[in-house]
C-alpha cells in the first residue's frame, strides 16, 4: 500500500494497528505507524525514514506496487531501529542507494545494524543535495528525540519531515489529520513521553524553525499535518514555561488508609473549584498520568509506608515523573505509616529533577485521626493560594 501526499511525494510505510507497547514500556493505547516517504526528483529519487524491520516486507512491497525501480538517498533522521532498522534491507534492493544522516548519527547507525560505513555519508546542517526541480535541506534538530535528530525540509514544497518530532503514536487509515482532538491527545501524550525530558532543547528547536515556512509536516509516527499550525502552536505551549492550575494526584493504598486521605483531600480541592486528576498507581496508564504532568502545576503524590519506603508502584511513578522533567512547580505528600518509616524523605529522594516548592506532608499512623485531616485542610490552602496567584 502507498498514498500519494502531493505529485511525485508517497507514504510508503506501515500502521501497526495492535501494537499494545513501545520500548517495552510505554503503553500504546491507539497503535502506531512507521512513515517513510518517497519523493521523486527529476534525476535523482530519495527515502525519508523506514520503518521497524519487522514490517520490512511490507515496505519493501509497497515500493514495488510504486513501481520504485532505482534509490538514489536514503535519509535517516534518527537511527533508532523503528525508523532506521530497514535499511540494510533496502541498500540490499537497492545497492546504488546512499544514506545521508547526521555525523552523530553515522557512528549510533553502524553500532545499531550491519552496514557497510562506505554507504554512509554525513551531511551538515544546512546542507541541501537536489533531485532535480526539488532540493531536500537538512536541519539539525537534536533532542528529538535522542541527541542524533535531525529534520529533513523539501524547499519548494515546504514541507517537514522531522521523524519523532511532532510524532503521534496512532494507527490511522487517515492519511491527514482529520479528527484533530484525537491526534492532539496522541501527539501530547507522545510529547509527554518522549520530548517533554528535552523540554528546552525543544524550544530552540522550535525558535530554530521559525525561520522556514512550513505548509506540512509529515512526522514519521502518525498522520501528516497539512495545516501544521495546530501542532506547532500545541509544541510552544507545551515547551513554554506556564503551568496550569492543576493538581495531578497520583496515589497508591494497600488497605485504604491512603485512599480515604487522598479522597479527602481531593473532595476538598473540587469544594474549592480546583481540577484535580488522580491517578491510582494499582492499575494506571503511565502516559495518562504523563500526560498530566506536560503542564500541571501542582503534583500531590499518595503513598502507604512499606519496608521502611515507598510503595513500589509510588517509587515507579516518582522515578519516572523525574526522569520526564515536567514544568511542575509545587509538590507534596499523602501518606500513611505502622509504626516508623522515612517514606517521604526516600520517596523525595528520587525525584532530584523536580523542581518545586514542596509543602508538608501529611502522613498518618493508621487511618488519619482528626488532627491529619486538619493538616489536609491546611495543604488545600496552600495548594490554593499557589494556585491563586498563577492566574
Ligand atoms: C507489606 C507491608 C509492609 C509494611 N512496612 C511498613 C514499614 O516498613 N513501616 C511502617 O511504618 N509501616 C509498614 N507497613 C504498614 C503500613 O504502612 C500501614 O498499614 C499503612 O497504614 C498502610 O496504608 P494503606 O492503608 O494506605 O495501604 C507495612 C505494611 C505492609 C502491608
Amino acid at each position: 500500500m502507498f498514498r500519494k501526499v502531493k505529485d511525485d511525494i508517497y507514504s510508503v510505510g506501515v500502521i501497526d494497528w495492535h501494537r499494545k507497547l513501545f520500548d517495552e514500556l510505554i503503553p500504546l493505547p491507539d497503535g502506531t505507524s512507521y512513515n517513510s516517504y518517497f519523493i521523486k526528483g527529476e534525476e535523482k529519487n530519495a527515502i525519508i525514514d523506514t520503518v521497524e524491520p519487522d514490517f520490512v516486507q511490507d515496505f519493501l512491497d509497497n515500493l514495488d506496487d510504486l513501481g520504485v525501480e532505482k534509490i538514489d538517498y536514503i535519509i535517516s533522521n534518527h537511527a533508532e531501529q523503528d525508523h532506521s532498522g530497514s535499511i540494510p534491507y533496502l541498500l540490499e534492493k537497492y545497492p546504488e542507494a546512499e544514506v545521508l544522516t547526521s555525523k552523530k548519527a553515522k557512528p549510533m547507525l553502524l553500532d545499531l545494524m550491519e552496514l557497510d560505513a562506505d554507504k554512509i555519508r554525513v551531511v551538515e546542517d544546512g546542507e541541501t543535495v537536489d533531485l532535480g526541480g526539488r532540493t531536500l535541506e537538512f536541519i539539525d534538530t537534536p533532542w528529538v528525540h535522542w541527541p542524533e535528530t535531525m529534520s529533513t525540509y523539501l524547499q519548494e514544497e515546504n514541507i517537514l519531515f522531522p521523524c519523532d518530532f511532532f510524532g503521534s503514536h496512532l494507527a490511522t487509515s487517515d492519511l491527514f489529520v482529520e479528527n484533530h482532538s484525537e491526534v492532539y491527545k496522541a501527539a501530547k501524550r507522545y510529547y509527554a513521553e518522549i520530548m517533554m525530558p528535552f523540554r528546552m532543547i525543544i524550544k530552540k528547536n522550535l525558535a530554530k524553525l521559525e525561520d522556514y515556512e512550513i505548509e506540512m509536516i509529515a512526522p514519521s509516527h502518525g498522520p501528516i499535518y497539512d495545516n501544521p499550525e495546530m501542532i506547532l502552536e500545541a509544541y510552544q505551549e507545551w515547551v513554554s514555561d506556564e503551568v496550569k492550575p492543576e493538581v495531578v494526584v497520583p496515589y497508591v493504598s494497600m488497605h485504604g488508609s491512603t485512599d480515604d486521605l487522598i479522597k479527602y483531600f481531593i473532595s476538598q480541592l473540587i469544594d474549592e473549584g480546583i481540577k484535580v486528576k488522580p491517578f491510582n498507581l494499582a492499575d494506571v496508564d503511565l502516559g495518562d498520568l504523563a500526560i498530566s504532568l506536560v503542564d500541571a502545576s501542582t503534583v500531590i503524590f499518595g503513598s502507604p509506608t512499606v519496608l521502611t519506603g515507598p510503595h513500589p508502584s509510588a517509587v515507579y511513578a516518582a522515578y519516572l515523573a523525574n526522569v520526564l522533567k515536567p514544568k511542575t512547580r509545587y509538590a507534596s505528600i499523602i501518606g500513611s505509616y505502622g509504626w516508623a518509616g522515612r517514606m517521604t524523605d526516600k520517596l523525595l529522594e528520587l525525584m532530584p529533577n523536580l523542581k518545586v516548592d514542596l509543602y508538608d506532608p501529611v502522613v498518618a499512623k493508621g487511618h488519619g485521626s482528626e488532627e491529619d485531616y486538619q493538616e489536609i485542610d491546611r495543604l488545600v490552602e496552600e495548594v490554593k493560594a499557589d494556585l491563586d496567584n498563577l492566574e
